[in-house]
């Protein structure tokens, strides 16, 4: 049997992206003559990966948005995220204390995102934090992504694990969704960026903060399996 596997999402759960997600989005999204996005509308415009942000921004704002103006977006959006990368996202409360719980006990660490690979890699090494994990997914990692089930089962499979001895964590509907449609038990906060209440998502499990997250935790969970 494997070793427990915990799966952390990114951002608004490992780590509070915001500040550079909506400054990275304005720069690209401002060029176009668009008003700039807030923190509140982040909510509405993250979790399906940066090429889905800019379309729901031109959306948000009610302007049309070609195929070569996408590309344009997504080109100035990626250089000035990438470029001052891990810029003021910072790791969430104590959850470097609950990693070192976790690995500590013999848990494998993962990373599954919809954030482009290379972007949740680099953000990820930035911070210093490679080292903790055997595996990082991205959006565009598989021909899937969150919700689909197989981003989660294929992000299992690279990091040795199994469904049925793994955790998700995560901040939205995609997480929890993910979780629920392979199988695997979930946990939620409360403190990223869902547009609507965690409790109605429905996870096995919710944390209000990192302090919560142990190896004992991890242990009664698997057990209701
Ligand atoms: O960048 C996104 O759109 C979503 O990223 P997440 O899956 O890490 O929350
Ligand atoms: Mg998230």
């Amino acid at each position: 049997m494997p070793a427990p596997l915990v799966i952390f999402d990114l951002d608004g759960t490992l780590v509070d992206t915001a500040p550079d997600l909506v400054a990275s989005l304005n720069h690209a999204v401002m060029q176009a003559g668009l008003a700039p996005v807030t923190y509140n509308d982040l909510t509405h415009l993250v979790g399906h990966g940066a090429r889905a942000m800019i379309e729901r921004t031109f959306a948000l704002r009610d302007v049309a948005l070609s195929a070569s103006d996408l590309d344009w977006q997504m080109k100035e959006f990626i250089d000035f995220y990438h470029g001052s990368m891990p810029g003021d996202s910072i790791p969430y409360p104590g959850v470097i204390d609950a990693m070192d719980r976790l690995s500590s006990a013999g848990l494998t660490l993962a990373i599954c995102t919809n954030k482009l690979e290379m972007l949740a890699k680099s953000l990820i090494e930035g911070l210093g934090l490679t080292d903790r994990f055997v595996t990082i997914t991205g959006g565009d990692t598989f021909s899937v992504r969150k919700p689909d089930a197989e981003h989660l089962l294929s992000t299992i499979r690279l990091a040795g694990g199994l469904p049925e001895s793994a955790v998700m964590i995560g901040d939205s509907l995609n997480d929890i969704l993910v979780a629920r449609n392979a199988s695997v038990r979930s946990i939620a906060v409360p403190f990223g960026y869902s547009d609507v209440p965690i409790e109605t998502l429905e996870p096995d499990h919710i944390i209000r903060h990192f302090d919560e997250l142990n190896p004992d935790l991890i242990e009664r969970l698997l057990a209701r399996h």
